[in-house]
């Protein structure tokens, strides 16, 4: 569907949990995270069917994500319910890694096509201390499972933070030089857990672009298959690509083509913007989608034209990345 910016929003990011087995600095606080409980989220039956009506409103991208995606039990026999809908063309999951490996095998054969992992260090103890007890080793196994099985294209999401990975821009490319992986480097955004965030460890693109031509050649290149706001650079004679997401510097709102469905069942139209619509409640009132299509629809009526972030992520009561699903 078309929205009021004349942007096709066809892509549905679906957080399927707000927990989490690790506890990165910049999305989710140590402690006192609220356990929403059972009631609240919705059940992998309400999410299939929710899945099911959006594609009548034109979705047929879905990414799983959360919290993390894996922790849900039984995703397998939903990513399996997911892939069966026809119109859904492309399901993916963005993840931390940590349980992959070993749920890989039946994740691909459920019909999951693409995994996008989370990795801001090459050295252990900075990625222990980032995810506060994550071990890279885990994510590592999970990264070279996922090309051992062919899921390409294969991309790491990694946050550019001054202070703390700045000094390995050219170790993190290099891993797109040695390997088919797609390494994205992403602008840190003022969103969710302000605590850890601060101005000064902020990096542009431009910045981390700069950085990594000192030692590799860059050529402009495809896209790589996906959904997403990052632009590729193919590294002159190696075997993946750099993709850079610049949500703040070079923001690409008027490309967004997504809205977010959160575990406790609100429809979110933008990653910014506070306006939620209750589809958890609707689900409850009605017995037929004819609703739920018009809520979707709705959402999509209403999404910004763009994010707000230079103004700052505010004192309202926002929900935090792993409570949006980022
Ligand atoms: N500003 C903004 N940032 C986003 C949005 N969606 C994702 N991001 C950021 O982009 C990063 C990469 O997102 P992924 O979950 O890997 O998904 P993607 O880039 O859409 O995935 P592909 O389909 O593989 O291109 C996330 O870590 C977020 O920080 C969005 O709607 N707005
Ligand atoms: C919230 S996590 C959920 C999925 C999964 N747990 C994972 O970490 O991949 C999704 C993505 O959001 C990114 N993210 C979280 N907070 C962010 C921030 N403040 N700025 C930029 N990216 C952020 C993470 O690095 C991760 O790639
Ligand atoms: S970024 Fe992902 S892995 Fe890290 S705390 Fe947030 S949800 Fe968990
Ligand atoms: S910030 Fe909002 S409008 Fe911009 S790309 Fe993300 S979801 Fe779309």
């Amino acid at each position: 569907m078309i929205d009021s910016h004349s942007r096709k929003i066809d892509y549905l990011r679906i957080s399927l949990t707000e927990r989490c087995n690790l506890r990165c600095r910049y999305c989710m606080p140590e402690e006192g995270v609220e356990d929403v409980g059972h009631n609240r989220v919705l059940t992998l039956e309400q999410i299939f069917r929710l899945v099911r009506a959006a594609t009548q409103v034109g979705f047929h991208k879905v990414r799983l994500t959360g919290g993390e995606p894996l922790v849900r039990k039984n995703i397998v026999k939903l990513i399996a319910d997911i892939a069966g809908l026809p119109e859904i063309d492309n399901i993916s999951i963005t993840t931390n890694g940590i349980l992959f490996a070993d749920m890989a095998e039946d994740l691909k054969s459920a019909g999951l096509k693409r995994v996008n992992f989370s990795l801001d260090s090459l050295v252990s103890e900075k990625v222990s201390y980032i995810t506060r007890g994550g071990q890279l080793a885990d994510v590592q196994r999970a990264i070279f499972k996922a090309l051992e099985l062919e899921m390409h294209p294969v991309k790491l999401n990694v946050v550019a933070i001054r202070g703390f990975n700045d000094d390995e821009i050219l170790d993190i490319a290099q891993l797109a030089y040695a390997y088919p992986l797609h390494v994205r480097f992403i602008e840190f955004m003022p969103i969710g857990d302000l605590s850890f965030y601060s101005p000064e460890k902020f990096i542009s693109i431009d910045e981390i672009r700069a950085k990594i031509e000192q030692k590799y050649e860059l050529l402009k290149g495809k896209d790589i298959m996906g959904s997403g706001p990052a632009k590729y650079y193919n590294i002159v004679g190696g075997q993946g690509s750099v993709g850079l997401i610049s949500p703040i510097s070079h923001h690409f709102c008027d490309k967004c083509n997504r809205i977010r469905l959160t575990a406790d069942g609100r429809l979110r139209s933008c990653l910014y913007d506070s306006k939620e619509i209750d589809l958890k409640l609707a689900l409850l009132n009605c017995s037929n989608d004819e609703q739920l299509l018009k809520l979707f629809t709705k959402a999509i009526e209403t999404k910004p034209g763009r994010h707000q972030m230079q103004e700052g992520w505010g004192t309202e009561n926002r929900r935090k990345m792993f409570q949006i699903g980022g």
